[in-house]
């Protein structure tokens, strides 16, 4: 897989140097303090929703999105569902002309469905010809697919320079794309809720992306529903365990649901909408009032009540810890797909108590000195 390719790609040594310039990972230096770090895209709207009546769409009017950037050409490499999900808001909102888009996917039979349901699209014989020209590709093909081999056939196309490689794809840390031959990287964790442009998406990028590149890469991104952009690549990582993989989570939620109802006697359509209901609305509700999900739970709770029991029965199994620890699993693996060190979660890497009081005092220098001033020897002589 990838990880050795690094290592193992033709690379000359001044391009392995402007790698470790280009990689947010390391070169964090330059970076503003972290509270301005974490979310600071002001200039990134996150509800460039796109509103989807019928088969056409269109982009809600967001006051602080900026000017429509166009792309000379998008080439798609895969043409799966998360492809397409990103594909057919993008033309249909007129953001990119169909003719300016080309798709290239080892199933020519999934390529020639994605094509029908794009008309104009431009349909490419090779990896080649899809990058060629392209100022931006969408990475959309299994983790698995990235191998050393389609690293190679990029890194031998013509790749316009100042194009940027947009990566769908669950895991794989940006530094991986080097070896592909783009320079400009995106990272990106999507979830499927974007097929019908309801999706959560959070993204990082590497540092050599201009505003303008960005605010690009947002708008395609937007296609698919709600966008988020961090600038330290760990909270992709981590929105895979909630956001990413999260709907798998609220689906299994759901069947217990319908199937409990069922079990008690409910028609299984009629069991679906109340808990299809039951869920939009209560998400709705925690979103519309803005309050905290456990002061709305105890609105629900009433005394010796209904309520009551099922939530008791639900600590008693351990729900909350048995979500977290999940997600917690879901993020190691994350990490682990990466090549990261993997060891995180509850129990899993205790810090040595010394470093914590150690990091305790140095960030107490006050604290630090009336303990210096304790322990000198003199304090403890008896006062005659
Ligand atoms: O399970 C997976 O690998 C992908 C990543 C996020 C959701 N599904």
């Amino acid at each position: 897989m990838i990880r050795s390719l690094i290592s193992k790609a033709s690379l000359s040594s001044s391009s392995r140097l402007t790698i470790r310039q280009c990689n947010p990972m390391r070169a964090s230096s330059s970076l503003p303090p972290r509270k301005e770090r974490f979310f600071p895209s002001s200039e990134y709207p996150t509800d460039t929703m796109i509103q989807r009546q019928n088969s056409s769409a269109a982009a809600t009017d967001d006051s602080n999105t900026p000017n429509t950037i166009q792309f000379e050409k998008v080439a798609f490499l895969g043409t799966g569902k998360m492809a397409q999900a990103i594909m057919s808001p993008l033309i249909q909102t007129g953001l990119q002309p169909a003719e300016k888009v080309s798709i290239f996917d080892v199933s020519v039979a999934q390529m020639k469905q994605a094509s029908e349901q794009n008309p104009g699209v431009v349909m490419a014989q090779s990896i080649p010809e899809l990058v060629d020209g392209a100022d931006l590709l969408v990475c959309a093909v299994k983790p698995q697919n990235i191998t050393e081999g389609l690293c190679s056939e990029l890194r031998k196309a013509n790749i316009p320079e100042n194009a940027t490689l947009l990566s769908v794809i669950a895991g794989l840390p940006l530094d991986m794309y080097y070896a592909t031959g783009y320079q400009k990287i995106v990272r990106s964790m999507p979830n499927t809720p974007a097929m019908i442009g309801r999706g959560m998406t959070v993204w990082c990028c590497t540092e050599n992306m201009t505003v303008n590149e960005r605010d690009g890469i947002n708008q395609v991104l937007g296609c698919l529903g709600k966008t988020i952009f961090v600038d330290e690549e760990k909270y992709v990582d981590m929105s895979t365990s909630i956001s990413g993989s999260g709907p798998a989570y609220i689906f299994m939620l759901m069947e217990a649901m319908i199937d409990a109802g069922v079990h008690m006697g409910f028609p299984r359509d009629k069991a679906t909408t109340l808990v299809y209901h039951t869920l939009l609305g209560s998400t709705l509700y925690a979103m519309e009032t803005g309050e905290h999900p456990a002061i709305l739970r105890n609105n629900v709770t009433s005394p010796s009540g209904t309520t009551a029991s099922a939530l008791y029965e639900l600590e008693n199994g351990r729900f909350r810890t048995v979500i977290k620890d999940a997600m917690w699993a879901c993020y190691r693996r994350s990490l682990e797909m990466g090549g990261h060190e993997s060891n995180v979660g509850p129990g899993r890497a205790p810090v040595p108590e010394g470093r914590v009081i150690q990091q305790f005092l140095d960030d107490h220098d006050d604290l630090k000195v009336s303990i210096q001033k304790k322990g000198d020897a003199s304090d403890h002589e008896p006062k005659m």
